[in-house]
């Protein structure tokens, strides 16, 4: 439990040895504060941090035996590469050369061995948070913790970065805490997603099911599905002012999902069809790459189709234009609420 001025961090999060668990979110979901609580940088207000059996919360940041990557690698800038890796182990009392030679194991490691003696003014974006990486492992932590560690950089070292932190941390036998906005990231890097809204835990599950059964607006949204909460009887569900047909025969409570792509648009009513059909509303047409994405709204409930641009022309689509939108049953995915 943490509190910082009203707001309220209130958590249960585990993770096991070599298990990498990311922390997704949106703003001021609280992210941030859970990882500086786990490192010290905050305090707790209620609650414990244990790891291996020991209670770390009495502990200062220096003395728990854990790692730290930022997005903004945070480098000591008048230190040489080789020094900023080599401070970990050096903190920890071990010997200056021996320091030295482990730092340099790590910079090999991270593929930058022949940057050692550089300083980090000289470093790209990607290069400067391969040492950030190489400098939190050197110390050996017991927990790794990354705040946003890809967000600061470009799209394509974005990516380079991205697959080695992965393959480091399939190579790190703690338990690693990755704090991220990005689903991507999430999905590529973690074991497990635990999804926090307003200071609680909202979804915990492997990045797949998270993708498969979002539980809230905001997952379903990074997901990229529409999402509903209804009730299901007899293969039919009643959510807001309507009802959807399903395959499925799942009673009571439930979440159904949709993809935008399974909705088809028309201008006329079509007919003869056993399709989920609806009037609605256009309320925003948004160019995504070469697809459309047309936002619709209720009643009987708010949805959001993805189109090609040539669809959007031939319906002559425009906000505020009435349509019929169309789900097949088989289309949809009913799971308990
Ligand atoms: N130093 C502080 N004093 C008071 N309140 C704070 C402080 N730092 C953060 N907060 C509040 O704590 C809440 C959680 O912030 P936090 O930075 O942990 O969220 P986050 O999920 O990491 O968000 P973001 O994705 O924007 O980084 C926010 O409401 C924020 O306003």
């Amino acid at each position: 439990m943490v509190r910082r001025g009203a707001f309220e961090l209130d958590l249960v999060l585990t993770a096991g040895p070599g298990e990498v668990v990311a922390l997704l979110g949106p703003n001021g979901a609280g992210k941030s504060t859970a990882l500086r609580a786990l490192a010290g940088l905050v305090p707790m207000s209620g609650g414990h941090i244990r790891l291996d059996g020991a209670d770390l919360r009495p502990l200062p940041a220096e003395r728990r035996g854990i790692g730290m990557v930022f997005q903004d690698y945070l480098l000591f800038p008048h230190l040489s590469v080789l020094e900023n890796v080599a401070f970990g182990p050096r903190c920890r009392g071990a010997g200056r050369r021996a320091a030295r030679e482990r730092a340099a194991r790590w910079l090999d490691r991270v593929g930058l061995a022949g940057f050692a003696s550089a300083r980090p003014r000289e470093l790209s974006g990607g290069q400067a948070q391969r040492v950030a990486l190489a400098r939190a492992l050197a110390v050996e932590p017991g927990l790794l913790l990354l705040d946003e560690p890809l967000a600061a950089l470009d799209a394509h070292t974005r990516m380079e970065i991205r697959a080695a932190l992965r393959r480091h941390l399939a190579g790190f036998e703690g338990a690693a805490v990755l704090v991220t906005h990005d689903p991507l990231d999430a999905m590529a890097l973690a074991d497990r997603i635990v999804v926090i809204e307003g200071g609680r835990l909202v979804q915990e599950g492997a990045p797949a099911e998270v993708a498969r059964r979002p539980r809230t607006e905001y997952v379903a949204r990074l997901v990229g599905l529409n999402l509903y909460r209804g009730r299901a009887e007899a293969g039919t569900v009643t959510v807001g002012g309507g009802t959807l047909d399903t395959v499925d025969s799942l009673d009571g409570e439930v979440f159904l999902t949709f993809a935008p792509s399974a909705v088809a648009l028309y201008r006329s009513r079509p007919d003869g069809s056993p399709r989920n059909l609806w009037r609605a509303r256009v309320a925003a047409v948004e160019r995504l790459g070469d697809r459309a994405r047309v936002r619709l709204s209720g009643p009987p409930f708010d949805a959001v189709a993805e189109v090609t641009p040539a669809a959007v022309a031939e319906l002559d689509l425009s906000e505020g234009s009435l349509i019929w939108a169309a789900v097949k049953a088989t289309e949809t995915h009913v799971y308990p609420a």
